[in-house]
């Protein structure tokens, strides 16, 4: 059986972001409205779409997603995904969990009748020290999250992670082998680690598992505190980029079909090839 089971338009909408929430939710919808209407079947914001990406606005921002009702952005996304009647990967936005206080990043997805399919806290957190150049220390604020998230569309399994989760190559590797064709990151990279690590870990991962993979980043906003790179960007199984933004608000909208993952699968077998008997347990 294919594992991609019909074509899919996937629209990743680079958003540009700033303070005030309730005006990025609105901008936000604007947007999405804007990809379905351009065919869009599955729609994809950034890594922290509704607030400013920094440790000193995560308890600001930080919302209860449960019950529902107590969060604004859980309703927004909720209401345009059924207006849109598309899938709708909701970026990720700061979580606070009133039963222990402990602060997420936390992407929502929604099915086309607006109903929550299933959510991901990032599982890495983004702890980072380049002298010079950038430190950041989302562990300082953030919990990690503790499950690898899978979720079931009409065109097929979807793996799902969160900026930095795509340096774990164990994530993909898993949602891969759970049958999933593609792997999605709303994800917010940096002017130093952007140029160097972007692209080469969204085609690492497609190449390494022969799936499609999206990345989603805020549009860059040099008057923020943390400059996103941009650059979202979609890739075939092939590792080949289909379409790629620069820096500014933009929608990237790409085909996908799974004639090009079985014909790729077929030419190099890797994922037939595997030595599961000789690399048993990774983790050891
Ligand atoms: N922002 C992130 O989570 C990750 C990142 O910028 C990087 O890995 O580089």
């Amino acid at each position: 059986m294919s594992i991609l089971r019909r074509p899919l338009k996937l629209a990743l909408v680079q958003l540009a972001t700033g303070a005030d929430k309730s005006a990025n939710l609105a901008h936000a919808r604007a947007k999405v409205i804007e990809a379905a209407k351009a065919g869009a079947n599955i729609i994809v914001l950034p890594e922290c779409f509704n607030s400013p990406y920094g440790t000193n606005y995560f308890p600001k921002y930080a919302e209860q997603l449960s019950p529902p009702d107590s969060s604004e952005s859980f309703k927004a996304l909720s209401a345009v995904a059924k207006e849109t009647s598309t899938y709708l990967v909701g970026g990720s936005i700061p979580e606070i969990d009133p039963s222990t206080q402990k602060l997420y990043n936390t992407s929502l997805v929604f099915s086309p009748t607006g109903n929550l399919l299933t959510s991901h806290r990032k599982l890495h957190l983004f702890d980072i020290d380049i002298p010079g150049k950038i430190t950041f220390k989302e562990s300082e604020v953030l919990s990690p999250g503790d499950k690898i998230t899978v979720f079931e569309t009409e065109y097929g399994k979807i793996g799902l992670g969160i900026c930095y989760d795509i340096r774990f190559p164990e994530l993909a590797m898993t949602a891969a082998r759970k049958g999933c064709f593609a792997m999605i990151y709303p994800g917010a990279f940096n002017m130093t680690t952007g140029p160097l690590h972007w692209s080469l870990l969204a085609r690492s991962r497609a190449v390494d598992n022969q799936i499609y993979v999206a990345l989603c980043s805020p549009a860059r906003d040099l008057s923020a505190t943390y400059h996103a790179w941009g650059h979202s960007m979609v890739v075939n199984p092939n590792g080949e980029v289909l379409e790629e933004l620069e820096d500014l608000e933009g929608v990237a909208i790409a085909d996908l079909d799974n004639d090009k993952l079985e014909e790729v699968r077929r030419g190099i077998p890797v994922t037939t090839q595997r030595r599961f008997d000789v690399y048993k347990n990774v983790a050891e």
